[in-house]
């Protein structure tokens, strides 16, 4: 799959910019710089950071995978091209339901509340 993206994209390695982020940190630890970097240019996020330790404490599984992921969905919404926000989820998701539908299901949960009683 490189070998044909680099045929047929010979450029396409210098699209990609690295930036530091720490999911822990306000703003997800992104410089002001970043920020505003992204705010202009992202048009497609793809969201796959997360802890996937069977054993995280509750408070850090929630803080890397809901609140993080909150968080970047509020910085989505301020940019300015964004076209599509692709989150990475788990397997592990409405395994309780025999079938599962590509919709929304209401949480087991208000999240909310969740992120409250850790607080
Ligand atoms: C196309 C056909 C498909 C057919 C599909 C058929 C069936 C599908 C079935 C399942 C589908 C699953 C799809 C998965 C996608 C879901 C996406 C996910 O996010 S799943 C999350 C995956 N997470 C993990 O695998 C991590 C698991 N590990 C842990 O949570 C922890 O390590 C732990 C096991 C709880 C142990 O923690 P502890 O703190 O006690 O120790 P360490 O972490 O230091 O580890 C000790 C030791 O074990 C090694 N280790 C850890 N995890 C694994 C692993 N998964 N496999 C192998 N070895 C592992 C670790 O390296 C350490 O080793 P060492 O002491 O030598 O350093
Ligand atoms: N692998 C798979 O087959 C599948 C994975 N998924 C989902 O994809 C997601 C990622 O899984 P996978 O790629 O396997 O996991 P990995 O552990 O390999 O990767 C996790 C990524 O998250 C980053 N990350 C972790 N903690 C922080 C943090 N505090 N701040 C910033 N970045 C952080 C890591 O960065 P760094 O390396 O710099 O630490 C790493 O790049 C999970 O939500 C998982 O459930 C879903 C289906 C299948």
């Amino acid at each position: 799959m490189f070998d044909r993206l680099r045929d047929e994209q010979p450029g396409c390695a210098e699209k990609v910019i690295a930036i530091s982020s720490e999911l822990t940190q306000p703003e997800l630890g992104l410089t002001k710089e970043d920020q505003d970097k992204s705010m202009e240019s992202i048009d497609i996020v793809f969201h796959g950071a997360a802890t996937i330790r069977f054993n995280e404490s509750l408070r850090d599984a929630m803080q890397l995978n809901v609140i993080a992921t909150r968080q970047l969905l509020h910085l989505a919404q301020k940019m300015k091209k964004l076209e599509v926000f692709v989150h990475v989820s788990t397997a592990y998701a409405n395994r309780d339901r025999k079938n599962t539908e590509e919709i929304v299901y209401p949480p087991p949960v208000d999240p909310r509340k969740l992120i409250e009683s850790l607080e």
